[in-house]
């Protein structure tokens, strides 16, 4: 059944973490996100460009994990309408009052049917738009918030599940089996608003924001390298095949992926083709081919049920995208027509 009520985009995500000064350190003072309030349980962060009240919560608490991920709506009558769906779903769904989370008016808080929590808003607090504050912002300003990525067993009924909710496919990994290993949907018009990649789930894989310039996410991995902070880069900067976007993944100091991201494409018209993708084409990840390192494919952050309790994984039952890829990905070509060559570097892994 489609869903009655509009979704316009992701929109902002709670994350615990469990030293609230160093994960400050790290997206205030190295990352440069903008504090819109703070006080000893939370810190509420924006981009540059964003005038809601903030598009990613911080919250202390004992066990780094995912707390929400919060889709934007067109209007507050869509927030009922989206109680009222996943109530007909038969899933745990939470009236939160104005104020429940800072800056954001009544919303609601759902467990979706992939296992997530999932929070529909409208009404929210506006707040000073940063978007010409050259004073304020580094070289690596961060303009908003991009998409989430999660991790879960079946990307096709994880797929299903969000066509229903009026999301359309961009992009996505198959092999010639059938076998479906990552999946990119949008509602706003880039290439997604939310990835769902094949994995033991559910898992938050992460959370993206938007840069305008590759050079600004050189910069951050300059300032990470005068922080003496390398350690947070996990993969990258590269540009991705899927998307075509320049990327660059973070670790913060619990072991939340946060992207950084900028020059995706255009998906605003209603017959936007989708691009399949064969899991064996070695720069389907990394359009230069560098490898994808393991803990990409394999660390992700728990996500925790409306009660705070952490969320049991169901595992994949399909194969894992890093067992059949030939080697870590980098070790190898995918050429048209062409005999294999010898790896590009070294042996297969
Ligand atoms: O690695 S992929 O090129 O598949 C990719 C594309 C877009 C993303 O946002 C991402 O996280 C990963
Ligand atoms: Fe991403």
């Amino acid at each position: 059944m489609t869903a009655s009520f509009d979704i316009i985009r992701a929109a902002y995500a709670e994350l615990i973490v469990s030293d609230l000064a160093a994960s400050r350190h790290f997206y205030v003072d190295i990352l440069g996100l903008v504090v819109t309030h703070e006080d000893d349980d939370a810190i509420y962060l924006r981009a540059f460009e964003e005038y809601l009240h903030h598009s990613l919560v911080l919250r202390r608490g004992p066990q780094p994990a995912l707390a929400a991920l919060a889709y934007r709506v067109r209007s507050q009558a869509e927030v009922t309408k989206a109680a009222t769906h996943f109530e007909s779903l038969g899933c745990p769904v939470e009236h939160r009052a104005s104020g429940a989370t800072r800056g954001i008016g009544e919303a609601v808080r759902v467990i979706d049917p992939l296992g997530f929590p999932i929070e529909f808003f409208y009404d929210a607090e506006h707040v000073e738009r940063y978007t010409r504050r050259y004073d304020l912002q580094g070289t690596g300003a961060i303009s908003r918030l991009d998409h989430f990525n999660i991790l879960t067993p079946d990307v096709p009924a994880a797929q299903a599940h969000y066509e229903s909710l009026g999301f359309k496919v961009s992009e996505d990994i198959q092999d010639d089996a059938g076998t479906v290993y990552a999946s990119w949907l949008y509602r706003k018009a880039t290439v997604h608003d939310i990835a769902l990649t094949g994995g033991d789930g559910p898992r938050l894989h992460h959370i993206a924001f938007a840069t305008h310039e590759r050079n600004q996410i050189v910069n951050i991995c300059d300032t990470l390298g005068a922080h003496r902070r390398s350690d947070h880069i996990e993969r990258g900067p590269g540009r991705h095949g899927v998307s075509n976007a320049f990327y660059l993944y973070l670790r913060d100091p619990d072991g939340h992926r946060i992207e950084i991201y900028t020059h995706d494409y255009y998906t605003g018209d209603p017959d936007n083709p989708t691009l399949t993708w064969d899991v064996h084409d070695n720069q389907r990840r990394d359009w230069w081919g560098n490898p994808v390192v393991p803990s990409w494919y394999s660390e992700a952050s728990t996500v925790l049920d409306l009660d705070g309790r952490p969320k049991p994984l169901v595992e994949r039952v399909e194969a894992q995208e890093a067992a059949v890829t030939i080697g870590a990905d980098g070790f190898s070509y995918t050429r048209e027509g062409e005999a294999m060559p010898e790896y590009k570097l070294g042996n297969q892994v």
